[in-house]
């Protein structure tokens, strides 16, 4: 974000807030029934600010650098690659509030495979931005299967929203399933289910 003089600091080698911003955290404490005079407040707008470009931190990872350093020499491995259980936190697009679960992603390598780490960091690049589940994981499998050239891609998340717990339907403990299946785990059954049963067990 651009620097801009009307915005306001709070403590030193901080992001300004620009006053705009401030002010509409302002106008959404008073909406929400509290008065943003009061002390405990007074740095709540600059705080809160921060807090959602952390959140939205995503908009500024490019998921694709993370999948440019590639190894060519496994060992003669040629099987399943699985990363499970990865704990992950998004935003939901229509409330912006919070989703939290986790993702297990696994691919099965063409000429070369990636350094494990890096399928997580390419499921926090997008899932650090305002999401819907189902977007999430096929952006998350779309990005493997374009950079890293792999057999097949599966990419299964589970999550719950915040928007269905605390407020809404208020339904809590529901979890949301998305998968997506690209290659050969989305055209060859035997594939698709032993990669399935791999996530399962
Ligand atoms: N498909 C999908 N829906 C989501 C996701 N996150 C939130 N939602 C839903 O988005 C919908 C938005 O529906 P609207 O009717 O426009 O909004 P609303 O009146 O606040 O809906 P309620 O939550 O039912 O009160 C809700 O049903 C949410 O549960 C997601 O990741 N995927
Ligand atoms: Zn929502």
């Amino acid at each position: 974000m651009a620097y801009d003089p009307d915005a306001e600091t709070v403590g030193e080698g901080k992001e300004p807030v620009p006053a705009d911003v401030s002010e509409a955290i302002r106008t959404l404490i008073r909406w929400s029934g509290d008065v943003p005079e009061r002390e405990g407040l007074v740095e709540t707008p600059e705080r809160v600010a921060r807090a959602w470009r952390e959140y939205c931190r995503g908009y500024g990872d490019d998921p694709a650098y993370h999948l440019s350093r590639i190894f060519h020499e496994v060992g003669g491995y040629d099987d399943v690659v699985l990363l499970k259980d990865i704990p992950f936190q998004s935003h939901c697009e229509h409330h912006m509030a919070p989703i939290v679960g986790k993702a297990h992603i696994a691919y099965l390598p063409g000429a070369y495979v990636v350094g494990i780490s890096k399928l997580a960091r390419v499921l926090h690049a997008f899932a650090n931005r305002l999401q819907v589940q189902e977007r999430l994981t096929s952006e998350v499998a779309n990005c493997i299967w374009e950079h890293l050239k792999p057999q097949g891609v599966a990419v299964v998340i589970e999550a719950t929203h915040g928007c269905m717990t605390g407020r809404g339907v208020r339904t809590p403990n529901v979890i949301m399933k998305t998968s997506r299946m690209l290659g050969v785990f989305r055209d060859d059954e035997k594939s698709r289910e032993e990669v399935l049963k791999l996530i399962a067990s």
